[in-house]
């Protein structure tokens, strides 16, 4: 019985011979349960020099793999019937555990090895999948291919001393696994935690879904998107418990004011004029920007809104300036060590027109937040004439921030 194939093209035939140290593959080598048969590409380069790369048409820096060679190499390899095709290269899909699970079923992988230095395009219509082992770059694919056999002769039936230890690992079920120790029980100090030793096995269970899944929101909450994982309880308890791995926080705020008489029209710590001499209603200076932002701030993290930090019911807010409010706010996100990523808000006036003092509001909002004017955007809009602010009975802002954990 022959086993599962692997072919490789390759211009370093010799690399693979460190697969013969690696315990998995020398076992199913053994057991023959792969065969790795490498195809040296240098066989098929052209005339006596045995050529295989050329320079860039168009110029440019270091030599190009030829087609030629590649495609007399690609057709001597024998097909089996579930066969498929890898080009190894940068510019290829990240290499998945489920990549490894699905090739698995096949007869035959053939890999065709990149080199740093690019190769001719119409080489890539060979592959059935181009893969790459990471976001960087190495000098050929014999390290990505190698990572593949290995990784994929560990799934074939018989390679592994002990099927289940396939089971439990990371990446099989999508999250990293839970940790693991053996003796001894005490080692510098560090003890194997007590349910491990408990030889409660249902308990031991739970503890390692849980491990392994405050492993994964801690280490790579990316890989957390199946939705499942997310309804269950346990998860949700978890995800509740490790908040604080939360890297980036959105909130949204939103105020309106009364447009009256004998008020000021202050927005964004701007004096505005407004042609019929109006000004905004409200227990502080009524400054519909700097409210919706700070209500954005305080959503992003739970905190509530203004009104708890600062009640209308109190007399020490009578007029109060509202950038002296918005800094006392952002000295509260930051207490925890969250920082502003950046703020957006709208303003809806039908008059006057805003957008000759938006430079001026910016410099006040980030000299108050202490950041930079490019992460503040302000934009204003009419409301054609529709609704309360349309009819000037009011105008309103809407804020969104991003906040980023440092
Ligand atoms: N109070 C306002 C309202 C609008 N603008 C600017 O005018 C532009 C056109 O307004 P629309 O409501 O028709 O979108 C708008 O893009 C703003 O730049 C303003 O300055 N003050
Ligand atoms: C800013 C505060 C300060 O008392 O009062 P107002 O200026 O009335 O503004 P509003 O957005 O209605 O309520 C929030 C209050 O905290």
């Amino acid at each position: 019985m022959s086993g599962f194939n692997f072919d490789v093209i390759t211009l370093f035939p010799k690399a693979f011979e460190l697969i013969n140290n690696l315990g998995v593959i020398t076992k199913a080598l053994d057991k023959n349960l792969i065969d790795l048969n490498l195809h040296d590409l240098r066989e098929y380069g052209e005339g006596s020099y045995r050529q295989v790369d050329d320079k860039p048409y168009g110029g440019g820096a270091g030599m190009v793999l030829k087609p030629e060679p590649i495609y007399k190499a690609y057709e001597s390899i024998r097909k089996l019937p579930k066969s498929k095709t890898l080009l190894m290269t940068p510019q290829g899909k990240v290499l998945k555990q489920k990549d490894l699970a699905r090739w698995s079923t096949l007869d035959q992988i053939i890999i065709i090895c990149g080199q740093y230095e690019g190769f001719d395009e119409r080489i890539r219509c060979l592959a059935d999948e181009e893969i790459s082992i990471g976001d960087y770059v190495l000098s050929g694919g014999e390290i990505p291919a190698i990572s593949i056999i290995n990784g994929l002769t560990r799934l074939l039936p018989g390679t592994l001393g002990d099927p289940d230890s396939l089971v439990d690992e990371s990446h099989n079920s999508s999250l990293l696994e839970y940790p693991q120790y053996t003796r001894p029980i005490t080692f510098k100090d560090m003890k194997v935690p007590d349910i491990l030793v408990s030889g409660n096995h249902e308990e031991i269970k739970s503890w390692r879904r849980r491990k392994s899944f405050e492993r994964t929101l801690e280490r790579r909450s990316d890989l957390i998107s199946n939705e499942n994982y997310k309804k269950s309880p346990q998860s949700k308890r978890i995800i509740k418990e490790n908040n604080q791995f939360m890297k980036f926080r959105i909130g949204n705020g939103y105020d309106i004011h009364r447009l009256v008489e004998d008020r000021d029209l202050i927005i964004g710590g701007v004096k505005l004029h407004h042609p019929e001499s109006l000004g905004l209603d409200g227990h502080s200076d009524a400054d519909v920007l700097s409210h919706s932002i700070m209500d954005a701030l305080l959503g992003a993290l739970s905190l509530g809104d203004i009104g708890k930090y600062f009640p209308p019911s109190d007399e020490k807010w009578k007029n109060a300036d509202s950038l002296f409010l918005l800094s006392k706010v952002i000295d509260l996100i930051r207490q925890d060590g969250w920082e502003i990523n950046n703020i957006d808000s709208v303003l809806v006036a039908e008059r006057p027109k805003i957008m000759p003092h938006i430079k001026l509001m910016k410099k006040n909002i980030s000299e108050i937040l202490n950041i930079d004017e490019n992460l503040i955007g302000i934009k204003a809009t009419t409301n054609e004439k529709l609704g309360p602010e349309g009819r000037e009975e009011g105008i309103s802002c809407h804020s969104v921030v991003l906040l980023e954990k440092k």
